[in-house]
């Protein structure tokens, strides 16, 4: 099998748990060959609790690394934070131009850890240009409740009321992440492909050592959609993939733990990993 190739339209952490660093660490992990184009750079305060300071990137420094990567050409991609309106229509313009038929959206709002919304204005803006372009939406609960403009969601009903929203708004697959949002004794996750419904479950570890878990499932979403999975099966790799990196999370300092890029590779059969 030829070596597929990923990208990542990103934002850059630079403590390297999220963003574009957990995107390129799980393609690696994943075997696929992996590419970024920065949005932000997003830096944490150490005098000020960690907290996340933004710094965006001006579009006209994005269009040429996209060039790059797609020049190369591409099996799959995903998006993360991106950082204004203008980069969002620069996304959806490049989704048309070269035809990306694999585009996973990973509607990034908030980092963890953190209660304001970052750059509120662009919510607008992925939902009505990336939506309709997504082989795969996966947000958490707020960010489905933002994109479905429903009430905010509380239950398994509601994750599925706003499925249907977001697959209305032209996603052609949705996973809302219930994670550790959901009050619920598993981790459980909603697939919705427009037809029917699958809950993926798994068991929750009791960690606050889970910085980049979004980022990491978009990404091993988009790594087995580039080798050919169906949108199901990637969806069902990722949830394990995720779920072995928070398992074996780890404090970085005393504001952050990131999960365990490396987890699932080391501890699961290589013969899974098609
Ligand atoms: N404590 C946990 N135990 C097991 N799985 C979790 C836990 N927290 C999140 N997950 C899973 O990790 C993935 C990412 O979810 P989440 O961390 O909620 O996303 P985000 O970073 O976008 O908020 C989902 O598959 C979710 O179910
Ligand atoms: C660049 C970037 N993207 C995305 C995120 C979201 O991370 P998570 O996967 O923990 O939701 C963060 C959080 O810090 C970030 O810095």
């Amino acid at each position: 099998m030829s070596l597929k190739k990923t990208f990542t339209l990103a934002g850059s952490d630079s403590s390297g748990g999220a963003g574009l660093q957990a995107d390129l660490k799980t393609f690696q992990e994943l075997g696929v060959y992996g590419m970024s184009a920065i949005t932000s750079i997003v830096a944490m305060d150490p005098k000020n609790n960690w907290h996340h300071n933004v710094f965006p990137i001006d579009v006209k420094t994005v269009e040429p690394q996209l060039e790059t990567i797609l020049s190369v050409g591409i099996d799959a991609m995903k998006t993360g934070m991106l950082g204004s309106v203008d980069i969002i229509e620069l996304a959806a313009r490049k989704i048309d131009e070269y035809n990306l038929s694999k585009v996973v959206i990973d509607p990034v709002m908030v980092c963890k850890g953190e209660d304001e919304v970052l750059q509120p204005e662009n919510t607008d803006a992925m939902r009505e240009l990336l939506l309709p372009r997504a082989t795969v939406v996966t947000p958490n609960l707020f960010e489905a409740w933002q994109l479905a403009q429903t009430s905010p969601i509380k239950t398994i009903d509601d994750m599925k009321e706003a499925a249907v929203k977001i697959h209305e708004l032209g996603a052609k697959n949705v996973v809302i992440k219930g994670g550790k949002q959901l009050q619920h004794e598993k981790a459980v996750d909603l697939f919705y492909n427009g037809q029917s419904f699958r809950l993926l479950e798994s068991d929750k570890v009791d960690t606050t050592y889970n910085h980049g878990a979004g980022c990491t499932f978009a990404a091993a979403i988009t790594a087995q959609l580039a080798k050919g999975n169906t949108v199901e099966a990637a969806v069902i790799v990722a949830k394990d993939f995720v779920h072995a990196a928070i398992e074996h999370g780890f404090k970085l300092n005393q504001f952050v733990g990131p999960v365990m890029h490396g987890a699932y590779t080391r501890f699961v059969s290589k013969e899974q990993l098609s």
